[in-house]
């Protein structure tokens, strides 16, 4: 069975109205979540595919993906997950998984950040397992050269090219000291000016001031455009992965074609997007349509 765009025309037509709202307020609320919920579909996605594995909490017998050393301290907007799933279940109950949820609600943030819109595919359903090894060894680190970034993208099925466009979402959201360190105190692929204005807010000793955030992007982090690119020809990308798009490689030009045209990178992310949204996803009986997105029924 293959995802569509009209699985939820007939079981549950309002499901879109109803993401986008309870998103845009948390938007409001929040500018960052918007970026927080665009990475909960990333993190999701590579691992198991997108089947609403990360959203399952730990219990004393269960291990899922949230204590993962990509996701640990770091991924966040689970309560605005549970709020959308309980708007949805008010609506349909028992129709709308979590996986599809996160695929809407990660368009609707891309699009209320002013990013590109397209049409999801949804009639995913959601797992009844988690993979803790899985998402510590498929999403890639911020350590990550060139090379690793490329396979480790292959592995889900996406060409290198969709790797660029998809890291595009570094155009919004913020990152921790402890992510961006050994790049700004160690490479050379950097500019000086922008390197010290972030060691000033990220100590050189680990252990202090790791959870200190900067911007993925330095001038618009709540904007969802090209700027990503423009940083990454400045030498201004704040991640190693980052910089590692735009240093002297193979993908160099690609990522000169988007600060060119922003609408080449759109389209692109787009392709992207769904590209990631159709990795192994449970259809047809497998899996289950859970109650709450935190345990399995
Ligand atoms: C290419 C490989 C990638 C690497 C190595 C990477 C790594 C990271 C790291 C280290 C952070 C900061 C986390 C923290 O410090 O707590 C981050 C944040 C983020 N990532 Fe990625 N990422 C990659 C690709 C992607 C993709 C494909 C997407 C989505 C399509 C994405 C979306 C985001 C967003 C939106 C944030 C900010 C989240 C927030 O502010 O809460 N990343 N990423
Ligand atoms: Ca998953």
């Amino acid at each position: 069975q293959q995802l569509s765009t009209g699985f939820y025309s007939y079981s549950c037509p309002g499901v879109y109205g109803a993401v986008k709202s309870v998103v845009e307020s948390a938007i409001a609320k929040e500018k960052r979540m918007g970026a927080s919920i665009v990475r909960l579909f990333f993190h999701d996605c590579f691992v198991q595919g997108c089947d609403a594995s990360l959203l399952l909490d730990d219990t004393s017998s269960f291990q899922g993906e949230k204590m993962a050393t990509p996701n640990n301290g770091s991924v966040r907007g689970f309560e605005v997950i549970d709020a959308i799933k309980s708007a949805v279940e008010k609506l349909c109950p028992g129709v709308v998984s979590c996986a599809d949820i996160l695929a809407i609600a990660a368009r609707d943030s891309v699009v209320t950040l002013g990013g590109p819109n397209w049409d999801v595919k949804v009639g995913r359903r959601d797992s009844t397992t988690a993979s803790f090894s899985g998402a510590n060894n498929n999403i890639p680190p911020p350590s990550s050269g060139l090379a690793n970034l490329t396979s480790l993208f292959a592995a889900q099925g996406l060409s290198q090219k969709d790797m660029v466009a998809l890291s595009g979402a570094h155009t919004i959201g913020q990152a921790r000291c402890t992510n961006f360190r050994a790049h700004i105190y160690n490479d050379t692929d950097i500019d000086g000016g922008f390197a010290s204005t972030r060691q000033s807010g990220c100590p050189s000793t680990s252990g202090q001031g790791d959870n200190n955030l900067a911007p993925l992007d330095l001038q618009t982090p709540t904007v969802f455009e090209n700027n990503y690119y423009k940083n990454l020809l400045a030498k201004k990308g704040l991640l190693h992965s980052d910089q590692e798009l735009f240093n002297g490689g193979a993908t160099d030009a690609q990522v000169q074609s988007y600060v060119s045209s922003q609408s080449a990178f759109f389209a692109d992310f787009v392709t992207g997007m769904v590209k990631m949204g159709d990795v192994t996803p449970l259809t047809g009986s497998a899996g289950q349509i859970r109650k709450n997105c935190r345990r399995i029924n």
